[in-house]
């Protein structure tokens, strides 16, 4: 389960070392540039030349709509994998032993995507796993919050 999707990409190793160069912050696939399609729409004038002048809204919401999804979140990929389990059950353990491997960034924080934020949807949930790397894990759910 772990790395499906792997297309060569590897970030860059961290200068920290040990399990603690893994965690939260991503600014090593800082490189790997992850802008919303929907932003170089409104930005590109070549974009803009193609669509009426005066349709602003409209033609950006057409566009989004014919986008596919790479080219809406760019390399913004959601979790290869999710860490699941109960309360104290030493999810956290196991996290930590994971992201140890090279190929693996992990949140740093838990989102707690499915149980309490799932409201705010793929978009919100895609923002915190921003990351062009691959092995994203989640530690995002534990069995007793449902
Ligand atoms: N291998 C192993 N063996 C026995 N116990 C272990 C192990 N790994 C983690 N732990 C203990 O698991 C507790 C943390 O579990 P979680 O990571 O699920 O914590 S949490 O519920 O998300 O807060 C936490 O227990 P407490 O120290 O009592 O809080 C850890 O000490």
């Amino acid at each position: 389960m772990i790395n499906q999707g792997y297309e060569g990409k590897r970030c860059p190793p961290s200068k920290s070392a040990g399990g603690k160069k893994l965690l939260g912050k991503l600014d090593n696939c800082a490189s790997l540039e992850v802008r919303s399609a929907a932003q170089r729409a409104s930005t590109d004038p070549r974009d803009q030349s193609r669509a009426p002048a005066a349709s602003g809204s409209h033609w950006a919401d057409v566009k989004l709509r014919n986008m596919s999804v790479a080219q809406k979140y760019g390399n913004k990929k959601l979790p290869n994998a999710l860490i699941v389990g109960v309360k104290k059950g030493g999810t956290r353990a196991v996290l930590e032993f994971i992201r140890i491997h090279p190929d693996v960034r992990a949140l740093g924080t838990e989102p707690h995507f499915f149980d309490r934020n799932y409201d705010r949807g793929l978009d919100w949930y895609r923002d915190r796993t921003n990351t062009a790397c691959n092995g994203y894990f989640d530690l995002g759910l534990s069995m007793d919050s449902l």
